[in-house]
């Protein structure tokens, strides 16, 4: 099957976009996998595809696979380039769009540097719904927030803070952030059993209260150049545990991302960074097995 596709990234986090508007691929979990492959397909992290609105009030509907195969809640450097993407390919003249997702609505807006910003919605603090177990565990507290205790296969402890941005986050502190084992802990934590939906593992360094550095090993897709749900979800723990202010410089290995929380559950987390056309293209790809 032939298919044209648009290659974008937010700070260096790369995107197969697909237009479903004028019809449904319904491609296979093989199918997404082919399309990310570095090597035998067009080569991503997530593969996104933008669909029409579901029902009155919203604009778009958009479905987001990782390099693995599957589908999952949310996503946020995806969010910013799948505004860029309606806005600048005549599907929409609003500025403002709203795009339902598998965890909700949420509301990406063009601003007029240039970016992006997103209104995430309300970060998911509760263990049992980022989903975590933490039958039989004894967090520690730190400032307002808890940490829990995964014990790894070398039998060390890692302290972690699970959040949920529609989709999974277990968030750690580093000290150093490029020298932080995240090639040795992150598939670790993306598939401890106490995460049931395997999870995105965020090692932060913390540089000030109003800057930090962050490395993100991602659930599907292992680690990414940067994270938006991830930043949005390390600056949530950060300021839960008071060590940082309402509104964060996040520097990731792709780019910089801003994210802004008053700290209270019931606000949202909003996140302001990039959104970059790379190039158009089409593929033939194998049937779905
Ligand atoms: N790997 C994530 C999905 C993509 C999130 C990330 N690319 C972002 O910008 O938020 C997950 O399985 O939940």
């Amino acid at each position: 099957m032939q298919i044209r596709f648009t290659k974008m990234q937010g700070a260096g986090n790369d995107f197969v976009v697909l237009d479903e508007t004028r019809g449904l691929l319904g491609l296979s979990p093989a199918q997404y996998r082919f399309l990310a492959d570095r090597h035998f397909g067009v080569g991503a992290d997530q593969i996104l595809s933008v669909r029409p609105a579901p029902e009155a009030g919203i604009d778009f509907e958009y479905a987001i696979h990782n390099a693995d195969g599957g589908e999952v809640e949310q996503c946020g450097n995806g969010a910013r380039c799948f505004a860029r993407y309606v806005h600048d390919r005549g599907l929409t003249d609003k500025s403002v769009i709203r795009v339902k997702t598998l965890s909700g609505v949420i509301a990406p807006e063009l601003v007029a540097d240039g970016r992006v910003r997103v209104d995430m919605g309300r970060p998911e603090l509760r263990p049992a719904q980022v989903p975590f177990d933490a039958a039989g565990l004894a967090p520690r507290s730190e400032g307002a927030a808890q940490l829990w205790p995964l014990l790894l296969d070398d039998a060390s402890t890692q302290w972690v803070m699970p959040v949920s941005m529609g989709n999974p986050h277990a968030v750690l502190w580093v000290d150093d952030a490029d020298t932080a084992p995240v090639a040795v802990l992150g598939p670790q934590i993306e598939r401890h059993p106490r995460f049931p939906q395997r999870v995105n593992a965020g090692f932060l360094q913390r540089l000030s209260r109003s800057e930090v550095r962050l490395r993100v090993f991602e659930r599907g897709a292992g680690e990414t150049l940067a994270c938006g749900t991830g930043a949005c979800a390390a600056v949530v723990a950060g300021i839960r545990q008071g060590l940082l202010d309402t509104q964060v410089q996040v520097h990731t290995r792709g780019g910089l991302l801003g994210i802004a929380w008053s700290g209270n559950d019931a606000d949202s987390v909003f996140m302001t960074g990039p959104a970059t056309f790379v190039f158009d293209g089409q593929i033939e790809i194998p049937e779905a097995p």
